[in-house]
């Protein structure tokens, strides 16, 4: 039995990767995409400017997309993945949870709401609980998850493996190197970012560091406890397509040698569900790896590649690196998708 979902946002950068994984995904079938008033009523084909470098599914290609509204999504669609700018997923995210749909979303609006799981499955699936809250208090009988934005979606599990592995986090600096995607389309122009480096992602610096401690954080089955590390992020744009790469520097109660650290990384567990690699982390022996051109698809971009672990006068020292829109965005929200049907949210 396979479940029927919807994406909003569909016409979008990010709403075309949903589209790109959920076609072929062997559980959901799509049923609804939703985009803006502009878009509404015309075939997908029309409206969707498509930059994917696999040809829109025929099907898709011909479904018509409706308004974002509750009323324009069919009841029998109980699962939506949203991609739409946060703005609007600060408004309209509500009205659909409170119809009875549950959101799997990207946007980064209502992250850090405490009665919102902000979840990657393979570190913290059991936030959903907190979802048995949020219905609750909020009456609503659909629900909203959330993923971690790309930057923090890259660097936290390798956290959450050393913290599997007794190795206790004190302190975290991380520095980004994030590809053009991320902004989307219209972000940077090309005079601005080609030849050159842009060393300041509006409030991007922020969420790595809120979005980390949350991720990590004990969820007691009423409440949520950030995790006590110290997170400090310094973000900066690169002219790369895809790929975000991240040097992290982590001081550590214990003492680990390169050696535990990659072994910590090696073993980090990965899940049964559909979307998730095995392994979960891909360690680089080479110090030049992993790099963005080359490593950027490993486990079909859901995959966190590491390398280059060294000691260095501020702990340990290692490099990482995520497909920002697929394991970042896209990949996520499915990811999530995956996880409320295991848990029977969906
Ligand atoms: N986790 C991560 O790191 C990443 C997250 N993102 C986030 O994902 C979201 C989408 O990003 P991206 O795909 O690049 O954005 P795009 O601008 O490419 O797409 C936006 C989508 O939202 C729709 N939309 C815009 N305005 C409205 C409206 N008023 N009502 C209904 N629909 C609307 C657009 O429809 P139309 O075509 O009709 O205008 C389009 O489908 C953003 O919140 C972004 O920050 C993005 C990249 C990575
Ligand atoms: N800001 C990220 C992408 C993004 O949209 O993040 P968020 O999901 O937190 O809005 C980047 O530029 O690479």
């Amino acid at each position: 039995m396979t479940v029927r979902v919807g994406v909003l946002g569909a016409t979008g950068a990010v709403g075309q990767r949903l589209i790109q994984l959920l076609e072929p995904h062997p559980e959901f079938e799509i049923a609804a995409l939703t985009a803006s008033d502009e878009s509404a009523g015309h075939p997908y084909r029309d409206v969707a400017k498509w930059r994917i470098d696999t040809p829109i599914p025929e099907e898709v290609g011909e479904m018509t997309v409706t308004a974002t509204t509750p009323e324009a999504v069919p009841d029998d669609v109980p699962l939506l993945f949203s991609s739409l700018p946060s703005t609007v997923g600060a408004k309209v995210e509500t009205p659909f949870c409170e119809a009875g749909y549950v959101v799997s979303s990207n946007s980064s609006n209502a992250r850090m709401e405490s009665d919102v799981p902000l979840v990657i499955p393979e570190v913290n699936g059991d936030h959903l609980e907190a979802l048995e809250i949020q219905r609750e208090e909020r009456g609503w009988d659909g629900a909203l998850v959330k993923n971690p934005n790309c930057s923090t979606i890259t660097f936290v599990p390798t956290l959450a493996a050393l913290a599997e592995a007794g190795i206790g986090l004190e302190t975290v600096h991380v520095a980004t190197l994030q590809a053009v995607s991320g902004a989307g389309y219209d972000g940077v122009t090309s005079m601005e970012i080609i030849d050159n480096a842009i060393p300041h992602i509006g409030s991007e610096e922020a969420k790595l560091e809120t979005e980390s401690r949350k991720l990590l954080g004990e969820f007691d089955g009423t409440a949520l406890a950030d995790h006590e590390m110290e997170v400090a992020a310094s973000c900066n744009r690169i002219p790369t397509i895809d790929g975000h790469l991240e040097n992290v520097w982590i001081e550590t109660s214990e003492d680990p040698s390169p050696e535990e650290v990659r072994e910590a990384f090696a073993e980090y567990p990965s899940l049964s569900l559909h979307s998730s690699p095995e392994p979960l982390i891909h360690v680089f022996e080479d110090p030049e790896r992993p790099q963005p051109r080359l490593d950027r698809t490993v486990g079909d971009g859901m995959a966190i590649a590491a390398g280059g672990v060294r000691e260095s006068t501020f702990g340990i020292q290692y490099n990482c690196l995520a497909h920002n829109t697929l394991r970042g965005a896209a990949g996520a929200s499915v990811l999530n998708g995956e996880l409320l049907v295991e848990e029977g949210y969906v």
